[in-house]
């Protein structure tokens, strides 16, 4: 497997001229670029396709939640794209996870597939609402184990739970982190985060990281300065 790059830029917009814009303003080689439903939703899997044939590492962040048979369908179309990381909910269930694995199978280079554990935008308050009683540590160390278990590479969490992730369940198991906020940028409706340096010292292994620069007013500085905090 090559070496994926440490930080993914979320590029939550709309059309394929605001993409553009944003992908044109980060350092080609040094960052990858995550796209989730509101830009997949807009303008598809050729935009998606085109940015792997430039040479971009692609997170596609479409979290499948569905029927075993339809979610390992669903990610064998994003290993068509050539995308290096696509992920499922955890909550769909250890059949589910191991049929999206076993779907991977046939494929040279398979993407990593990752289980989103809990969204970093819920806390301990927003999981009693829908019924989970655990705190978010507990209900992410359940949903990671059953991943772990179904045989996919990693979870999306949150950089809080990582050191624990780490030892519990293994170095080699990988963690995508958003939830990243730099200090004094504003959290909005994230609520489980660390910044990027914190996130690299507690063992992460990509970031994925939204706002912070696409909303900056100058998203090549914003890019550049977290990559140094890094030592990237
Ligand atoms: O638990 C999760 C899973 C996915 N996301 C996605 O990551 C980015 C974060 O963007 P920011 O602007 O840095 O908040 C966004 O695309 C989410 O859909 C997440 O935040 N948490």
């Amino acid at each position: 497997m090559m070496v994926l790059p440490k930080v993914y830029v979320a590029l939550d917009c709309q059309t394929q001229e605001e993409a553009d814009n944003l992908v044109s303003k980060l350092p080609a080689g040094k960052v990858g670029l995550k796209v989730g439903k509101e830009l997949f939703t807009a303008i598809g899997p050729d935009w998606v396709k085109k940015q792997v044939a430039q040479g971009f590492s692609v997170f596609l962040d479409l979290k499948f939640h569905d029927i075993p048979n339809t979610v390992a369908k669903a990610v064998t179309s994003a290993a068509k794209m050539g995308v290096d990381i696509v992920n499922v909910h955890a909550s769909g269930g250890t059949e589910m996870m191991s049929a999206a694995k076993d779907a991977l199978k046939p494929f040279e280079k398979p993407p990593l597939l990752i289980a989103v554990t809990v969204l970093t935008s819920m806390s301990d308050a927003d999981l009693a609402e829908v019924g989970i009683q655990l705190t978010a540590e507990q209900q992410v160390l359940k949903l990671a184990k059953l991943a772990h278990q179904s045989g996919l590479d990693g979870v999306v969490c949150s950089a809080q739970e990582a050191k624990m992730l780490k030892s519990s369940i293994g170095t080699s198991f990988k963690l995508v982190t958003p939830g990243i906020r730099p200090a004094n940028s504003a959290a909005g409706d994230q609520k489980r985060v660390m910044t990027p340096a914190e996130a690299i010292e507690a063992g992460v292994d990509y970031m994925v990281i939204g706002r912070p620069i696409t909303q900056a007013g100058d998203p090549t500085a914003a890019i550049t300065e977290i990559l140094s905090s890094i030592g990237e």
